[in-house]
């Protein structure tokens, strides 16, 4: 101990300041969970993503506006209500399009509800970045359509609409500045997308020989050397289709595939058929997996998370329906349920006898009770052309029985045909009202493309 007069002045000068540091950051971080608890009026982040980028851009926007000390409360956009608009002073919201200028799944709550007439919402400065792809008739639609009612309930854009074709790193990037009008740092960095790994081209399965559709492959990739990457069921493998070396300058062009495998797999499995354009030629991304890439090749690949179609509660019963290449995302799901958990598979194809896919796996799940019921409908080999709609169709008392004992119900394959006519018959069997509060509850989850 030190009797030095002036040594203990400075000790407890110290010790003082210490405390009042302490203090001050127990006041801020305080003040930020009060805020982000609603009781200040959190700035609201808000998005409505079908494959999950949109709600990994809401992410980042999140990130950065706290690191910048800015409070902030994130929520898929059908989980906010009036209430929560009337206690926010400031929004941010990041949609994308799906269907045909549709708006995704999480947001058909709030489009039903708080969209049906304008609010009153003279009291919020907005700004919203609408993800899309100019490929499609409504580019942005949905963006347009949320952007529009906001004007119309008073609401006050802090900037025009930013629009992001496919991704483009430009509109993000020109977005991430407008976060400076809500408190985000000016010298923060460029978000740049995830890196590509160099995976490789383990196996080329044709999975459907003498099939009179087009040939559909499974594309086995094992992970970047040394490496044992982790992805949930429900997740997507982004693909720049060309030579490894050429991925970083391609960002822009690269294709999404659902992962059919899970990690214990020890390789990430896509099933993919290969599509041709009008003059014949193979499809970029899909002529690259089945015909360019050789074997051993190193493949640029990134994982992306899908919370959209994340794998339900296992103690909920399951309901997979699906078609075609569709298999992949409900065969991932499948290997991810638990052991006496109650699955039920709807699968749809052409020809029981080329494009039965996956059919050992189906029977062995079927024999060990993992499978509850398998349900396949061959359209091109009964002349009444049965797609898996109509065996829901068919099945409606046990779709019904599954429902009321909690099913959640997960769809993917095409959009057009299946999809649409699953989401039909689904209706007159639950009633257009019971689906929507599946869907709502994330009980009714699509994967569709
Ligand atoms: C089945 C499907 C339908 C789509 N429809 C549209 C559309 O009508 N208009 C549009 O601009 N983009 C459309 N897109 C592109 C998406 O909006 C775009 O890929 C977006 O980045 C996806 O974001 P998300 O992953 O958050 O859903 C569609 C994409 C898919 C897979």
């Amino acid at each position: 101990m030190t009797s030095d007069p002036l040594r203990l002045a400075g000790a407890a000068a110290a010790l003082l300041l210490w405390l009042a540091l302490c203090l001050a950051i127990a006041w801020v971080r305080r003040r930020a969970a009060r805020a982000e608890k609603g009781e200040a009026g959190a700035l609201l982040i808000a998005h409505a993503s079908q494959t999950g980028f949109a709600a990994g851009i809401a992410q980042r926007t999140a990130e950065a506006l706290r690191d910048a000390g800015v409070p902030v409360r994130l929520a898929p956009l059908g989980k906010v209500d009036a209430a929560m608009l009337g206690e926010s002073r400031q929004a941010l919201f990041v949609v994308s399009t799906t269907g045909e200028g549709d708006a995704p799944d999480e947001a058909s709550r709030f489009v039903r509800g708080a969209m049906a007439a304008p609010g009153g919402l003279a009291h919020l400065d907005y700004a919203l970045l609408a993800l899309g792809d100019r490929s499609y008739d409504h580019y942005c639609g949905f963006g347009h359509a949320l952007d529009h009612w906001l004007r119309e309930s008073g609401a006050r854009p802090a900037t025009d609409l930013i629009e992001v074709d496919n991704g483009d790193p430009a509109g993000l990037r020109q977005w991430q500045e407008r976060l400076r009008l809500f408190g985000a740092d000016a010298d923060a960095a460029d978000w740049l997308p995830p890196r590509y790994g160099a995976w490789r081209l383990a196996a080329r399965t044709h999975l459907n020989p003498g099939s009179p559709g087009g040939e559909v492959h499974l594309i086995r990739l094992d992970p970047p050397a040394g490496e044992a990457p982790l992805w949930s069921a429900g997740a997507i493998a982004e693909i720049y289709p060309g030579p490894f070396a050429h991925a970083a300058e391609g960002d822009h062009a690269h294709r999404a595939y659902s992962i059919a495998s899970l990690p214990a797999d020890g390789a990430v499995e896509l099933v993919v058929r290969l599509m041709h354009d009008p003059e014949g030629r193979p499809g970029l991304g899909s002529g690259w997996l089945c015909r360019t890439a050789l074997a051993g090749e190193p493949i640029a690949l990134r994982l992306r998370d899908n919370p959209a179609f994340a794998a339900p509660d296992p103690d909920r019963p399951m309901i997979l329906i699906g078609n075609g290449t569709g298999i992949a995302g409900l065969r991932a799901h499948l290997k991810a349920r638990p052991f006496g958990s109650e699955n039920w598979l709807i699968f749809g194809e052409r020809h029981a006898a080329t494009d039965s896919l996956f059919a050992d796996e189906l029977i062995h799940w079927t024999r060990s009770g993992h499978l509850a019921r398998l349900d396949r409908a061959f359209s091109r080999d009964d002349p009444a052309r049965p797609y898996v709609q109509h065996l829901i169709a068919h099945r409606a008392d046990a779709v019904r029985d599954w429902v009321a004992n909690g099913a959640a119900i997960y769809v993917c394959g095409s959009l057009e045909g299946m999809a649409a006519g699953v989401d039909a018959a689904l209706t007159d069997i639950l009633g257009r009202e019971a689906l929507e509060t599946l869907t709502d509850e994330t009980r009714y989850r699509r994967d569709v493309y």
